[in-house]
């Protein structure tokens, strides 16, 4: 389980994050929902340790973020992050990527082999899999970097923005058909950050939405669903959970401008 208590994160003296407290349990999906700029990844970094709040803090399973060395060393063994931007080693093959994230967090050999195979399948990257990581498309590379996170096979999976960065339809149905079967039959505990309410509801047990630097909303989908009026998509409540200004900002955008006749 994860646990986040009254977690504050400021950059500078500009607060970004306020008081931000959640509970995800373990084999749970959450997607963590916002607009641009709202503090989705500064959440999510803080739940990596890579990012330090200034206040609250992070537990996996009773034990703190960055409390001890040796107790942060064994929970990031047990965490993957995966940032947005993912590092790759560009001078380096797919497969020797894959082998060497699989090696690092401990995966065994026989499987590692037949685990990197499968996701260059997968992935449909099977004919790039032996290139170096430098000839690979914007795609092909986030397809590298969420193989990379999956090969891992880390009980918590922290996503950022994982359908972000030029996927193409086969690429986001392998990623969907993933993360629902690692969740369901797996036990794993994901975490991602999406600024797309389109994809919470097939894929998510829980949301949380960060508005103005809080979590405007937490709970499961179905809970959410009940929220939703009957003349109106599920999606399109989570819209206005996300931004409850676009509806008066579309209309504002299309008034009639000074000169305009507004019959
Ligand atoms: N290193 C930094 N230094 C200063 N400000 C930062 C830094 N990183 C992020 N910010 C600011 O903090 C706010 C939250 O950023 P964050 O990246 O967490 O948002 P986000 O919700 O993930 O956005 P997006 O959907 O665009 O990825 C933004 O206003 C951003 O400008």
């Amino acid at each position: 389980m994860i646990r986040v208590h009254d977690l504050t994160h400021h950059y500078g003296v500009r607060p970004v994050l306020r008081d931000i407290s959640m509970d995800v349990q373990t084999g749970e999906l959450v997607v963590l929902l916002g607009p641009n700029g709202m503090g989705k990844s500064t959440l999510l970094g803080c739940l990596a340790g890579v990012l330090w709040p200034q206040r609250g803090y992070v537990e996996f399973d009773g034990v703190r973020r960055r409390q001890s060395a040796r107790e942060e060393y064994d929970l990031r063994r047990r965490c993957y992050y995966l940032p947005d931007d993912a590092w790759l080693p560009l001078a380096r093959t797919g497969r020797e990527f894959l082998i060497a994230v699989g090696r690092l967090y401990g995966v065994d050999y026989l499987r590692l082999f037949e685990h990197a195979d499968r996701l260059l399948t997968l992935f449909h990257l099977i004919e790039q899999g032996d290139s170096p990581i430098q000839n690979y498309s914007t795609g092909q590379r986030k397809k590298i970097a969420l193989a990379s996170a999956l090969i891992a096979e880390t009980p918590y999976l922290l996503m950022d923005e994982p359908f972000s960065g030029g996927l193409d339809p086969a690429g986001i149905v392998a990623l969907k058909g993933v993360l629902l079967g690692l969740r369901g039959d797996r036990g794993r505990t994901i975490v991602m950050t999406t600024p797309v309410p389109e994809l919470v509801e097939e894929l998510a047990d829980r949301v949380g939405v960060i508005r103005g630097g809080e979590l405007a909303a937490y709970d499961s989908v179905d809970a959410l669903k009940r929220l939703a009026d009957h003349d109106q998509s599920f999606e399109t409540t989570l819209q206005e959970l996300v931004d409850p200004d676009t509806r008066s900002n579309l209309e504002a955008y299309f008034a009639p401008l000074p000169g305009e006749d507004d019959a």
